[in-house]
């Protein structure tokens, strides 16, 4: 297992001169920081502030410290941050195990042995050479949590991952995802407008105010 540590030291983002965020937190190995709060209130400003892409609009200060090293300054393809969004984002013109390989570090070792290996995990033995157009919508979210488990990521931000899910399959991937994040000793943001997935999450929850 791996242990990284994410620190938002100090995070002010503001718009047109108004603050929007801000935020000062320390996100331990395995831990999940639940950030919730209206619309508008700056959520998915924060995960683009976090990832690398905050639009030019806003300005922001403060650091972002992963593993103690301030990655504030690095371009978003070079931070080691994962994201999981409500949408799988498959790529169609790739099998799932293309998917799954598509993001691993590139002198990964025994590349197809993992593959299968995380394929069997979530229970998708075999389906290495489907076309990810004919998996079931939990099917894909699975692929999905894979790839980025896969791509070894440092850090983990979830924006609204459950959202699309119907209930049943909902309650099935919190687990999986929560389990697969803390096992993997990954500190992770979760933005959501569901007390449940704070709840299942199980880490700190903070609210934004309007
Ligand atoms: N590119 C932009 N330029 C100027 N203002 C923006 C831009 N993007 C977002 N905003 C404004 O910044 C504020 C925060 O938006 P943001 O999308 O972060 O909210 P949110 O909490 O994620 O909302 P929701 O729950 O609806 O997704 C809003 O007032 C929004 O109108």
């Amino acid at each position: 297992m791996t242990s990284h540590r994410l620190d938002l030291e100090n995070v002010d983002i503001r718009i047109d001169g108004q603050p929007l965020v801000a935020l000062d937190a320390t996100i331990g190995p395995g831990e999940v920081l639940t950030v919730m709060g209206p619309s508008g209130s700056g959520k998915s400003t924060l995960l683009s502030f976090l990832a690398g892409f905050l639009d030019s609009a806003f300005e922001a200060r403060g650091r972002v410290a992963l593993d103690g090293r301030d990655i504030t300054v690095l371009p978003a393809e070079e931070r080691g941050i994962g994201l999981l969004f409500q949408d799988p984002l498959l790529f169609p013109h790739l099998s799932v195990a293309g998917n799954l390989r598509f993001g691993m570090p590139r002198h990964t070792p025994d590349k197809s042995r993992r593959i299968a290996q995380a394929l069997d995990d979530v229970g998708l033995e075999g389906f290495g050479d489907r076309d990810p157009a004919t998996l079931s919508g939990g099917q894909k979210a699975r692929v999905a949590l894979m790839r980025l488990l896969l791509s070894e990521p440092r850090a983990v931000l979830l924006d609204e991952p459950f959202s699309k899910l119907d209930t049943h399959l909902r309650q099935e991937m919190r687990e999986l995802v929560f389990d697969h994040l803390h096992q993997a000793g990954l500190p992770s943001l979760l933005v959501t407008h569901d007390r449940d997935d704070a709840a299942a999450a199980g880490g700190r929850l903070i609210e934004l105010a309007d």
